[in-house]
């Protein structure tokens, strides 16, 4: 799909999920409040998961009411990893699109969300009908797409063949997510490219994590790789904790912003309110 503007996501739920100390309520809403006055394209704002599993995104539905979107143009996105947690999210209105971490390392997917790949083909699909049904877009994510810790074979057929059987049911956003941090400006510079032609009919987008002294290569070779949809947080806080025991951060979003407004792009985000969000984060993060 050729877009030529740049859709930022912005994800504190990613951010804060691994957090130790619950954050309460009332902070990360107005926090999120924050972040939908900057005017990112989407915000991944919570998850309706196992409270088991993530304990900090137990408060995602309180959260959600909390939300002020009467100005906002941000889309709402929850990640959901079970029919159950699809059932929940797509009750809400306010939320445009489900994400779901399709792991394609078998370990992952078990580690994730207590189900093999094939079984999460199944919730794929359910998750296809039900947003269909209730006006929502899936967003599929392929997590470890760039490899795993685990020893589980990983190349690019792999990508491939998962991106044709999932696009081949209907999915029409991809995000191909680095989950740990092993992708090279190398891999991605020549796996975006071939995603993005093969599936031109499919958005792709990419979800990376990094350590700080590697963001600023990744963030250019996903700019020259031709992906428009860009997902980060904000001082690139967070990891999936179900992944490993070290977190690695997302690419930071001020780092991706500046990247970007280097190379000319509007991205029409209000400045002042990114700032105030920047500021605010020390009272969630520390
Ligand atoms: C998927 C499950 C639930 C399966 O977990 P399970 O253990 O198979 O589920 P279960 O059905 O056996 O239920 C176990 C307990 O969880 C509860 N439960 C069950 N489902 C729900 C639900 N939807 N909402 C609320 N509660 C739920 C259920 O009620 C029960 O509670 P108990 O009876 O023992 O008190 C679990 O493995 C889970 O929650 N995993 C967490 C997935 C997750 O949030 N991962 C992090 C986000 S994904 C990510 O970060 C990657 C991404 C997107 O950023 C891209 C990338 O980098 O790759």
């Amino acid at each position: 799909m050729s877009q030529n503007k740049f859709k930022l996501v912005e994800c504190p739920r990613d951010a804060m999920q691994g957090l130790h100390d619950f954050v309460p309520t009332g902070l990360k809403s107005e926090y999120l409040n924050l972040l939908l006055q900057v005017g990112f394209d989407t915000l991944d704002f919570g998850s309706f998961v196992s409270p088991k599993a993530i304990p900090q995104m137990a408060d995602t539905t309180e959260v959600l009411a909390k939300l002020d979107l009467s100005n906002a143009k941000t889309k709402l996105l929850a990640i959901v990893a079970n029919l159950r947690g699809v059932e929940a999210a797509v009750q809400h209105r306010e939320i445009n699109y489900l994400g779901f971490p399709f792991s394609i390392s078998e370990t992952f997917q078990q580690r994730n969300t207590n189900s093999s790949i094939a079984q999460s083909l199944s919730t794929v699909e359910e998750m296809l009908s039900l947003c269909a049904k209730n006006n929502k877009e899936a967003v599929v994510y392929l997590s470890m797409g760039f490899g795993n810790p685990y020893g589980d074979e990983w190349n690019y057929e792999i990508v491939e063949q998962w991106a044709d059987v999932l696009v081949g049911k209907g999915v029409g956003i991809l995000s191909l997510a680095d989950t740990v941090g092993v992708s090279t400006p190398e891999k991605i510079e020549y796996i975006l490219p071939k995603l993005i032609s093969r599936f031109s009919h499919t958005e792709i987008g990419i979800h990376l994590h990094s350590t700080p002294a590697e963001r600023f290569e990744k963030i250019e070779a996903a700019y020259h790789s031709g992906v428009k949809r860009i997902d980060s947080a904000l001082k690139g806080f967070g990891g999936c904790p179900m992944a490993a025991d070290d977190l690695t951060g997302n690419i930071a979003t001020e780092d991706v912003i500046g990247f970007l407004k280097s190379k000319g792009e509007n991205l029409s985000l209000n400045m002042d309110k990114w700032n105030e969000a920047m500021a605010f984060s020390g009272k969630i993060f520390g």
